[in-house]
């Protein structure tokens, strides 16, 4: 057997293995190829500009842009720009050398001229070979900016040979000309490439020319300063992202260069108290190029609802998923941008407490989804998260508390807040509540039930129950209990009756002394049961209970008169008679009385009258 020597050394590659699977594996997605051939041309044109600006450059700028042309009979595709150009000399440098990036350089050379790489899109040096994931040839014509340059011609067939040689170009810059590959066929035709043009390059910063018509917006509002830009600027932008959208709320202008930098503008849309139906999406920019709208390990959760662009040339692109979740700037701008949609609602609330009530209802729901989702966002949002009562007024956690304080203690020192999914089916328990002047709050929103676990675990010494959870004395419990006018030997004989006609094996009856102008029953349904049915409601998820029976409570009122009658009674018809009634009553009252039972009710209290 061969012995194993201790070494060291390079590993080796070669071209024609590795030119193969840059082409196919580059990018998943081979529209890309278009997004990095306009970038470069763009970069092209920001170069010989700042050459210009450094008095590098005594030329005609001219006017700068990149055009871009479909020929269908040669089946060619061709970007041209008046950029700086490429000397042979370069073309062998930059381009020969796969994965030598010119931009990087051209940062690195100009780094000390104060702007950086403002404005300067690559820095992979790869971008280029991503035209052979659809052309089977492609050809370079250009002519650098440099006096006395000679105009050059490049070509290669994706094999590891090139060819150059001069040509005639009169002026200076770049045409990048893609012969379409067969199996690539789909990007000769003219809609196709608009739409690719359109979304990657609709803010790119040079005019992007295509079939005779500038489709580029070069000065997105989100390069400028806020100072300039007025409320119509804002939703006219608003407008060109989102054409079909309705207008937005209020908007915010991130701007940040320490540590990492940022630019962007999100809007608050109304969302109508829906999560699902949401089409329009924030869209991340690098340098202006459009990257994605898939969003989700760049901006927290909840602020996904929000739309606008995001512009960073910090967020690693080319990278794969774990790794943007693993990578340090991602965090810090998400802990950013959560920091400033906090600081703006707060702002306004403060500023514009009728405009923010106003505005709540749409806005309440990303502020109890951050509330759910984001502890930081808690935090700042305890202070302007807003509580609406059935009378339709507004109250901070801090000042509902002073509100409820009174009346809604109970003997454990705790705060009782009571609420209601739907104003019009507890109609009959609001009332009952409002009796006791307690007040009650409307959570009626997909993520309230999330809402009010998450504040019950935040906030000391509250519990939160809906209004029809239990008889009013059992939600709001207080050291004084009623008296109750009937003995215990009746409220068995009674609990007794009703247990006879119940039809439910999974309602609990129960004897209680309610005051007398209560009803003399009252269904209701425990909070915890119908919590976690709500839950699981709006999670989209099959109870776990399966089709279990709707479990609830049926307290008799041993203070009313009409029971009081049922223990009278001598009849047990008389008695089973008046009971089944009331029963029924307290089951239409909560929407529990339906079909055949429905009908046999309206059928006995008809022959009745
Ligand atoms: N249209 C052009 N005009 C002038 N120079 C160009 C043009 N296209 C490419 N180049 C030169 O070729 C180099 C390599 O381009 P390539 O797209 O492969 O990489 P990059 O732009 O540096 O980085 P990235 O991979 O991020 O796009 C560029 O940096 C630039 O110097």
């Amino acid at each position: 057997m061969e012995s194993v020597i201790q070494e060291k050394g390079n590993l080796s590659i070669h071209t024609e293995n590795i030119f193969p699977i840059i082409k196919k594996f580059l990018y998943s997605d081979h529209e890309i190829f278009l997004r990095e051939l306009v970038s470069n041309a763009v970069d092209a044109s920001q170069k010989i500009k700042k050459l210009a600006s450094y008095g590098e450059y005594n030329g005609e700028l001219g006017d700068l842009k990149v055009v871009v042309k479909l020929d269908k009979d040669a089946k060619t595709i061709t970007i041209s720009d008046n950029g700086i150009g490429m000397t042979a000399e370069e073309i062998k440098k930059y381009i020969n050398q796969i994965a030598f990036s010119g931009a990087t350089e051209f940062v690195e050379q100009y780094k000390d001229k104060g702007e950086g790489d403002k404005g300067i899109i690559g820095h992979f040096g790869l971008g280029f070979y991503s035209a052979y994931m659809v052309a089977e040839n492609v050809e370079i014509i250009t002519k650098s900016y440099k006096e006395g340059a000679e105009a050059v011609r490049w070509e290669c067939d994706g094999s590891t040979e090139f060819e150059i040689s001069p040509i005639e170009k009169a002026e200076r810059g770049t045409d990048i000309i893609l012969h379409i590959a067969a199996d690539s066929e789909e990007f000769l035709d003219e809609h196709r490439l608009r739409g690719i043009l359109e979304k990657y390059g609709k803010f790119l910063p040079i005019e992007i020319e295509f079939e005779d018509k500038v489709i580029n917006n070069p000065s997105p509002i989100w390069t400028k300063s806020p100072a300039d830009l007025t409320d119509e600027d804002y939703l006219a932008f608003y407008k060109e992202l989102y054409p079909f959208g309705e207008d937005p709320l209020f908007w915010i202008h991130l701007n940040v260069d320490y540590p990492f930098n940022l630019t962007g503008v999100l809007y608050f849309p109304k969302l109508r108290n829906d999560f699902q139906g949401q089409r329009e999406k924030i869209q991340l920019y690098s340098r202006q190029v459009f990257i994605t709208d898939e969003v989700k390990d760049i901006v927290p959760d909840f602020l996904q609802l929000l739309h606008g662009v995001i512009d960073s040339p910090d967020i690693p692109l080319n990278v794969s998923r774990s790794y943007l979740q693993a990578d340090g700037n991602v965090k810090k701008i998400n802990g950013y941008i959560t920091r400033k949609v906090a600081d703006k609602l707060l702002e306004i609330f403060k500023n514009d407490r009728e405009g923010f009530e106003k505005k709540f209802d749409d806005i309440g729901l990303f502020v109890k989804y951050g509330i759910i989702s984001d502890d930081k966002f808690y935090d700042k949002a305890k202070d302007f998260c807003l509580l609406k009562n059935t009378e339709g007024k507004f109250f901070t956690f801090e000042e509902y508390r002073e509100h409820i304080k009174e009346n809604q203690t109970d003997k454990n020192d705790s705060l009782v807040w009571l609420y209601t999914t739907d104003e019009k089916k507890q109609d009959a328990f609001i009332q009952s509540a409002k009796k006791r002047s307690y007040d009650v709050l409307v959570m009626n929103t997909v993520i309230d039930s999330h809402f009010i676990n998450a504040l019950e675990q935040k906030l000391e010494k509250i519990s939160v129950k809906r209004v029809d959870a239990d008889t009013l004395d059992k939600l709001v419990e207080k050291e004084v209990k009623l008296e109750s006018i009937l003995s215990s030997d009746d409220q068995e004989k009674v609990k007794k009756v009703f247990e006879g006609v119940s039809e439910s094996k999974t309602a609990h009856i129960t004897v209680e002394a309610m005051p007398v102008d209560e009803l003399p029953v009252v269904i209701t349904f425990p909070e915890f049961m119908r919590r976690m049915t709500d839950m699981q409601a709006s999670s989209g998820q099959r109870s776990m209970f399966g089709d279990m029976p709707l479990m609830y409570t049926v307290s008799l009122n041993s203070n009313h008169p009409l029971i009081g009658k049922i223990a009278g009674s001598d009849s047990e018809d008389d008695q089973k008679a008046l009971a089944k009634q009331l029963y029924d009553l307290a089951l239409l009252s909560q929407g529990l009385l339906s079909g055949n039972d429905l009908t046999r009710f309206i059928q006995r209290t008809v022959s009745t009258l």
